[in-house]
């Protein structure tokens, strides 16, 4: 966290472009399987393009780097994060009419900032699985189209790196533009992995993702 960055994005100038949550945009749901399900919300968010170029500007990316095959190498995208009461606005906001909508107190924001076409995420689970039967993750798109990919596993493996997808026809691919809401619910993070792959020539993008450590009501 940098002080640079006040919890109001603008400055406390805010403008009739503030970002914030169309509420006459109802998601659709793409059920995956009997367990697992995507909603999806295009130009769920107001003002994203205002919202695009300050965060670009003004949140505290970081790079980070993992250990692959013992080599050190630097993950292809900028990340950061916040609990949702440091997030600076309009993140309380959106975490809000997600509340509404799903029914969890979503607590946790981290961002990806895919500064090109080479910058992406390799398949994968997100850790949240580990504690909740059932997670519910939520992804507004800010920036530059890109493809958002989902495959299932085989049965009996669960999302890391090791797990084996259940075969390529099952995967489905998506494209999330500017504005748009994806929430990946039910056991997409168990029984299937996603992507957002490499895009030859693709803009500059930033995905906020919203996750909760409250498990909520039981499934
Ligand atoms: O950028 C995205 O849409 C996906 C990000 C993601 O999968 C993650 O942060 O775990
Ligand atoms: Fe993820």
């Amino acid at each position: 966290m940098t002080t640079a960055w006040t919890p109001s994005l603008f400055g406390g100038s805010e403008t009739a472009e503030d970002p914030g949550v169309d509420p006459g945009v109802v998601p659709r749901r793409i059920v995956l399987d009997d367990r697992s399900w995507v909603d999806l919300a295009p130009a769920w968010i107001t003002g994203a393009d205002a919202w695009f170029d300050a965060i670009v500007a003004h949140a505290p990316w970081n790079q980070r780097r993992r250990r692959m095959y013992d080599q050190d190498v630097m993950e292809p995208r900028l990340t950061c994060g916040w609990g949702i009461d440091e997030a600076p606005e309009p993140m309380g906001a959106v975490a809000e009419a997600l509340t509404a909508r799903y029914g969890v107190r979503f607590d946790g924001v981290g961002c990806n900032y895919y500064r090109h076409g080479d910058d992406s995420v390799a398949w994968h689970g997100d850790r949240v699985r580990f504690t909740h039967a059932a997670p519910i993750v939520a992804i507004v798109s800010l920036g530059a189209p890109r493809r958002f990919g989902l495959r299932p596993l085989a049965a009996g493996d669960e999302g890391g790196a090791g797990a084996r997808p259940r075969g390529k026809r099952a995967s489905t691919r998506l494209t999330v533009a500017g504005g748009d809401l994806l929430v990946m619910g039910g056991r997409c993070q168990h029984d299937w992995q996603h992507t957002v792959p490499k895009w030859p020539g693709a803009g500059p993008r930033v995905s906020v993702t919203f996750r909760h450590d409250d498990p909520g009501p039981r499934p």
